[in-house]
């Protein structure tokens, strides 16, 4: 009998099911859904930074999205035999001692601090500076010399210590935290104590500051000095971590009677978005996986006899079988990519929101078309238009911390520039100065892996900007100077996830035996042009003098900076 395996990829806005065939890593069937409360902007506020997820959203889009895919397939219940889950990171969730989300108890329903608190949440910048403050000054081991000397404040602790902070309801009916990818995974497999639960490694390590070297988690007496209650939060949580081939338990019976599968499907250690998606894009050793859509997530494995005990400064960790066991996870990234194009987008769209309101000529149904269709289309046309632009014509120069940096080292105070505006700028050319700039960004990041000893020797990209961005793409290439190979599956991290799945199910003995017959094939190959790549070098260099000065100049402003000078 043929053997199939699901992965669940929760990501920012929606979640992907995959329903794959372990023999090839054909996808089968796969489903969509978009998160209804977030998607009508409930419990966030983003002039605050403060993005938060409601878990039914979650735990909605779990059942319909692995329902559909079983249901649609046609394969029995019992071929089914794993399921992984990745989502996004850190997110954290306030639990009950039972292990619900507190936002599932009564009186918190509506409450946004009892939600989860998503990756780009970024309201706990005061913390993350507190904890960098700390973690150098307080006599001890510095906890974070691991996640790259720099704790951010889209991480565990820094969100914990904030909502803690600033309201009592939700610290005092919080018996501890899990990460998304722990809490939906305990969930499925319903299971009812959290304190025996096997928590990802890849999540702990990445942002909890978890490591083997100290014991696990940072001891009581750094956390009790941030406040009390972090101590109480880690009681309550793990000391040991695990890696996504190892088996979480089996699906509930009434999770078995939702999805239409059986009580024997084994369910994975749960993990991130990002390091599925490179296990799914190949996970080969020195090869930079560039997860590109609303932000980039950069993922390297390394093996640990070349990494050793070498700190990677800058980055968001080196973790011990984040991506594969055995082997040193490496993460980087920006904490804006699609997003800073989406947010241009938003900006030339508001007449579409604010003004066509007013016009008696048009039904409210053929408005919102109209809005629909016009804002699909700017970034295609802006995209095709940039790309036409001639070299010698005046582009401006951008930043591209429009949601802060995360690597190299993490600072989400920092905020975007475009300067080099006149008369005769038009938005093709701030729109490509913006493609230019996060570019510029992900060179930042690549030069720094090597200045720390870390060799790159080839780039893939897969995420929703790889797959439909040529223009964004090929001037990566032209900027990074280095050929971009881009993975066919437009699910990488939800295969990654599926791979982990077929590992933990006995299917393979490995992940490595598992990603040569399952992982994705590339396709297109964007290379290097060579009057670009001139042209690039010298403007990635204004790139570097502009972000130095906005940079000086943002933290003569404000004190709070998250760097490890604090
Ligand atoms: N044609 C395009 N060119 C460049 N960027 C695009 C294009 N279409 C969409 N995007 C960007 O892709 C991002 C979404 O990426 P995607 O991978 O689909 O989502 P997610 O990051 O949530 O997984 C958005 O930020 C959007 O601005
Ligand atoms: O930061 C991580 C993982 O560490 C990601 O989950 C985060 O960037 C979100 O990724 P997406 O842009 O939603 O794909």
């Amino acid at each position: 009998m043929k053997q199939y395996v699901v992965g669940l990829d929760f990501g920012t806005d929606s979640v992907r099911a995959v329903l794959v065939d372990t023999s090839t890593g054909r996808t089968l069937e796969s489903e969509v859904h978009w998160y209804s409360r977030w998607k009508e902007g409930k419990y966030c506020n983003a002039r605050e930074n403060r993005f938060r997820q409601h878990p039914l959203d979650h735990i909605e889009g779990m059942e319909t999205t692995v329902k559909k895919v079983v249901q649609r397939s046609g394969v029995p219940p019992e071929a089914v035999k794993g399921i992984c889950i990745d989502t996004t990171g850190s997110s954290p969730v306030p639990i009950d001692s039972s292990g619900t989300a507190l936002a599932l108890t009564p009186g918190f329903e509506e409450n946004p601090n009892a939600m989860m608190v998503l990756w780009k949440d970024h309201t706990s910048i005061a913390e993350a500076a507190e904890i960098n403050h700390l973690a150098k000054n307080w006599g001890g081991i510095d906890y974070t010399r691991y996640i790259g000397g720099v704790y951010s404040s889209e991480w565990f602790w820094a969100k914990i210590l904030h909502i803690a902070r600033e309201d009592r309801t939700v610290k005092e009916a919080a018996w501890s935290w899990m990460e998304h990818c722990d809490l939906m995974t305990y969930i499925l497999t319903g299971k009812k104590d959290p304190k025996t639960f096997k928590c990802s490694r890849c999540a702990a390590g990445h942002k909890a500051m978890w490591h083997e070297s100290w014991g696990g988690l940072p001891e009581d007496g750094f956390l009790s000095r941030l406040d009390p209650y972090l101590v109480t939060v880690k009681e309550n949580l793990y000391t040991d971590t695990f890696t996504s081939d190892m088996v979480a338990g089996t699906l509930s019976r009434d999770w078995s009677e939702k999805l239409g599968l059986t009580e024997h499907t084994i369910v994975a250690v749960g993990t991130f978005d990002a390091h599925a998606g490179a296990v799914g894009a190949g996970a080969e050793a020195f090869a930079l996986v560039r997860v590109m859509g609303t932000s980039t997530c950069d993922i390297m494995v390394a093996p640990k006899e070349i990494i050793g005990n070498n700190a990677v400064k800058g980055i968001c960790g080196q973790v011990d079988g984040s991506v594969v066991p055995g082997w040193i996870g490496l993460e980087a990234g920006q904490s804006a990519f699609g997003d800073l194009l989406a947010w241009f987008r938003e900006v030339l769209a508001w007449p579409l929101e604010n003004l066509l309101n007013d016009t008696i000529l048009l039904s409210e149904e053929t408005r919102q078309q109209l809005r629909e269709e016009l804002k699909s289309r700017i970034i295609p046309e802006l995209s095709a238009q940039a790309e036409k632009i001639p070299a010698e014509e005046s582009v401006p120069l951008a930043l591209d911390w429009i949601n802060g940096r995360r690597t190299p080292d993490a600072d989400q105070a920092l905020k975007s520039a475009i300067t080099g505006l006149n008369l005769g700028t038009r938005a093709p050319h701030i729109f490509r100065a913006l493609v230019e700039a996060i570019c510029f960004g992900a060179k930042k990041i690549v030069e720094r892996f090597e200045e720390e000893g870390v060799e790159i020797r080839s780039v893939v990209g897969i995420g929703g900007v790889a797959k439909k961005a040529p223009f964004v793409m090929q001037t990566l290439a032209d900027v990074l100077d280095r050929p971009i190979r881009i993975a066919v599956s437009d699910q990488a991290p939800a295969l990654g996830a599926a791979i982990y799945a077929a590992v933990a199910a006995g299917i393979y003995p490995t992940v490595e035996e598992a990603v040569k017959a399952m992982g994705s094939p590339m396709e297109t190959t964007y290379e290097p042009r060579e009057a670009p790549v001139g042209f690039y070098r010298e403007k990635y260099a204004r790139y570097k003098e502009l972000a130095a000065f906005v940079e000086k100049d943002i933290h003569k402003k404000n004190p709070l900076k998250a760097t490890s000078d604090v």
